[in-house]
């Protein structure tokens, strides 16, 4: 009888599962396949879907495989509930040049996590660089100026999160940080506690997702690409990895002159992010304009781009050296301005529900169609 059978087969798989789990000699490999073969269900804690929020990053973030890979990594092991319980779910660390997505980063995965791009505690380091700040964050004693600041620089409840959903920090500008700052956090990244002006008040770092982001070596890393662009053919996309790979070495280096070994090994992941690239431009401005878009739901408008008008503006508003940044001053100009001009003499609050009429203006002899949702 199969029922019989299915039933003597599974005893059977469970005493050789438990004679591997119990043999003294069995090796390593075998105990962790018997014992996960044991287990039918994953227990954790968090409620969240890995590959729904990769997908919502991976539309938001253009051009940084790596990172994403690296995010990815981070909330497989969060999502799995296996990280250490006394220390924080993953610090993470973002090197690069400026405007190349560092920042948005995070603010793309509060939003997927939170459904608020904000959701997430920001500390500037470059403020922390004033003492009276920075003894906020390291503890001050009693009566010292510093000493009450903790409740305004750290958000407890977006730090700490939820039962279901990771917190989120990101301390910016990390080269900025003072020593004891440093320190300070060096503590957290040990045992996840951070205790805060003169102990009264102490912060659970244990069920955050620490990022920090620097531009520690940028400058180098201009000038190194400066150089590589006298020679075109190595700015190719088939050269991009060995050109990575030395930026990364060159950055690495930069920060282990800035800090010390111990801070550095604490770090989970260190991404070193890649300039924005003349062939991702285009779909970038496409990207700021999809934004621009969800802006104007409030007004009841849409905006709809030729896509000649989209190159256009790739072409005119790029420059490498202030990345993504650039963009969107070009689309600012060439579209928010004019936009919020119309906006303003067509558009009254007081218009009961009325939606403008339809507008269109021509750029570079392009339509730019300004259209009632
Ligand atoms: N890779 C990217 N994909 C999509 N948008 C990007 C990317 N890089 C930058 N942007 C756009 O440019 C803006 C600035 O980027 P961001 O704030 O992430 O810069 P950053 O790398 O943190 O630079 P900085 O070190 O100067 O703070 C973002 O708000 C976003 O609109």
């Amino acid at each position: 009888m199969p029922f019989l059978n299915d039933m003597i087969e599974q005893n059977q798989r469970q005493r050789d599962q438990h004679r591997a789990l119990n043999h003294e000699n069995a090796a390593p490999h075998n105990v962790v396949q018997a014992h996960l073969r044991h287990q039918s269900a994953l227990q954790s804690r968090y409620r969240f879907d890995v590959s729904t929020i990769m997908a919502t990053l991976r539309g938001e973030i253009l051009g940084q495989d790596p990172a994403l890979q690296a995010v990815e990594d981070i909330l497989k092991v969060v999502r799995a509930d296996i990280t250490d319980p006394r220390r924080p779910l993953f610090t993470a660390l973002f090197l690069g040049p400026t405007g190349v997505g560092k920042t948005e980063i995070v603010r793309a995965l509060a939003r997927a996590l939170h459904g608020d791009a904000d959701a997430f505690c920001r500390v500037d380091m470059n403020t922390l660089s004033q003492e009276h700040y920075a003894a906020a964050l390291t503890g001050a004693p009693p009566g010292y100026v510093g000493a009450k600041e903790g409740t305004t620089l750290l958000d407890q409840d977006k730090l700490e999160g939820t039962q279901g959903r990771p917190g989120i920090v990101l301390f910016d500008e990390l080269e900025k940080a003072s020593d004891e700052v440093i320190q300070a956090l060096l503590n957290v990244f040990d045992n996840g506690m951070l205790t805060v002006a003169s102990g009264e008040r102490t912060y659970s770092f244990r069920n955050t997702l620490i990022f920090m982001t620097s531009n520690l070596g940028a400058r180098d890393i201009q000038h190194y690409d400066e150089r590589r662009a006298r020679f075109p053919r190595s700015l190719l996309p088939g050269r991009r990895d060995r050109r990575h790979h030395h930026i990364d070495k060159l950055v690495r280096g930069k920060l282990l002159k800035a800090f010390s070994p111990e801070f550095v090994n604490r770090i989970d992941t260190t991404i070193t992010f890649n300039w924005i690239e003349a062939d991702i431009v285009e779909q970038l401005v496409a990207l700021e304009i999809q934004r621009l878009n969800q802006r104007l739901i409030k007004h009841h408008c849409h905006l709809d781009v030729d896509p000649k008008v989209v190159s256009f503006l790739a072409r005119q508003g790029f420059d490498r050296q202030f990345g993504a940044r650039s963009l969107r001053r070009g689309v600012r100009r060439h579209l928010e301005v004019p936009l919020a001009e119309y906006l303003l003499r067509h558009h009254h609050p007081c218009d009961n529900g009325d939606t403008p009429t339809a507008y269109w203006a021509r750029l570079e002899n392009q339509r730019v169609v300004f259209l009632p949702l």
